[in-house]
């Protein structure tokens, strides 16, 4: 231990978090599996990837970095090529700063990410959201897309240099018909991103497929890894403009800034891939969407009501209700979080009783029960 008193509190740090059941959705998709916890450890020394690296990241052979990104990673996201990033974000910020010019119009649904809406802030770009409808579905439908790109038109006097769609939106996890948006911005002559990162990794997703030029994934959100990581995808019509090589740096693209995850963060990445693989095949994930949709019966059963899509596609869900606000008024709006910490459940963030969301991804339906029964116990201990 240091002898210096202001030094004491870092170095090695305990999480106290309780870990039996874990419904966090920014957690759930990011859990290590054994062999990534392993490279963890194996590949945590900084620039470890780079024993054997000539001067560019992607084409490392060993480690397998080049047949990860040029080969495996593609077919997966289905797109024409792939890079791996720090983050979904990065990605999407590498793509609107290739694309457009400060200035641009950006469109994107109402319901997209914050870090999208940075992004874009952060490339210069002007922001046009397209309108959710009301609640309860909070849907983002192809006519409202197509006023949106219509107002910029006439607003700016050309179509918007890019547009966005997040699939699905991390509130109320909703699938937006991709296919329809996609061509609808094509018919105006605009690429359009798809942001997955609550897609890639949990559920099946050819970006191709959906009509995607340019696809995000997080891969601390949603591939078993531990971030910051991501992934892009970009097809070859655009490949030139986003992959583009420093003039000076003949091995650099300069959207990465030479060289992006390079460490613990793209082998974990690695590590838990033939497990992501193995869960984003279609009889995998209709299992977790049937979990999910027996979970959100549940939650009705006792009085919350899920928004967004219904029956639900997705594990991330919203419920309101009143149920554990008005015990809350009883006793003290963090009386939820508690009991579940009690029963070592995590997720729910403290504080919340009237409106929260979840995750259902990888917990299972024996777990989802004991949850469920935990919730009921909680209600009848203060109803009584
Ligand atoms: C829909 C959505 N997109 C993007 C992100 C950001 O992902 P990353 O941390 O990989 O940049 C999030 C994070 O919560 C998200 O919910």
């Amino acid at each position: 231990m240091s002898q210096d008193l202001s030094l004491q509190k870092f170095g090695f740090i305990k999480r106290d978090t309780p870990r039996t059941v874990n419904l966090d959705p920014l957690q759930t998709g990011g859990l290590l599996t054994p062999e990534a916890r392993e490279a963890l450890l194996e590949w945590g020394d900084g620039y470890s990837v780079c024993d054997y690296c000539g001067g560019m990241l992607d084409q490392i052979k060993t480690p397998p970095i080049f047949d990860f990104v040029h080969k495996s990673l593609p077919s997966f996201i289905g797109m024409d090529h792939a890079r791996v990033t720090n983050g979904a974000r990065e990605s999407k910020f590498a793509i609107m700063h290739a694309m457009t010019s400060p200035g641009d119009w950006i469109v994107m649904d109402g319901n997209a990410h914050y870090s999208s809406i940075v992004a874009a802030q952060r490339a210069r770009l002007n922001v046009k959201l397209v309108p959710k409808t009301p609640a309860p579905d909070y849907k983002i439908t192809p006519e409202a897309y197509a006023a949106a790109i219509e107002e910029v038109k006439q607003q700016s006097g050309k179509p918007p240099a890019l547009a966005l769609l997040t699939y699905p939106d991390g509130s109320y996890g909703n699938l937006a018909d991709a296919k329809a948006i996609t061509n609808l911005a094509h018919d105006f002559g605009v690429p359009i991103i798809i942001n997955g990162a609550y897609a890639i990794g949990r559920m099946p997703f050819k970006g191709k497929d959906l009509g995607a030029d340019f696809v995000a994934g997080s891969g601390h959100k949603s591939m078993a890894a531990s971030g910051p990581v991501g992934v892009l995808g970009v097809n070859e019509q655009y490949a030139a403009k986003v992959l583009q090589k420093s003039p000076t740096h003949k091995n650099k693209e300069i959207e990465f800034l030479g060289c992006t995850a390079r460490g613990a963060t793209i082998m974990t990445m690695i590590a838990s891939f033939p497990a992501v693989v193995e869960r984003t095949k279609p009889e995998s994930w209709e299992k977790e969407v049937s979990n999910a949709r027996w979970f959100s019966e549940q939650m009705e059963s006792i009085g919350m009501k899920q928004l967004g899509d219904k029956p639900h596609n997705h594990d991330l869900m919203f419920f309101e209700g009143t149920v554990f606000y008005d015990i809350s008024q009883k006793t003290d709006r963090y009386f939820l979080y508690r009991e579940l910490k009690e029963k070592s459940i995590h997720g729910i963030k403290p504080g919340l009783t009237k409106n929260f969301k979840l995750s259902t991804l990888g917990v299972g339906r024996e777990k989802l029960g004991f949850v469920m029964d935990t919730l009921k116990d909680i209600i009848k201990k203060y109803d009584g």
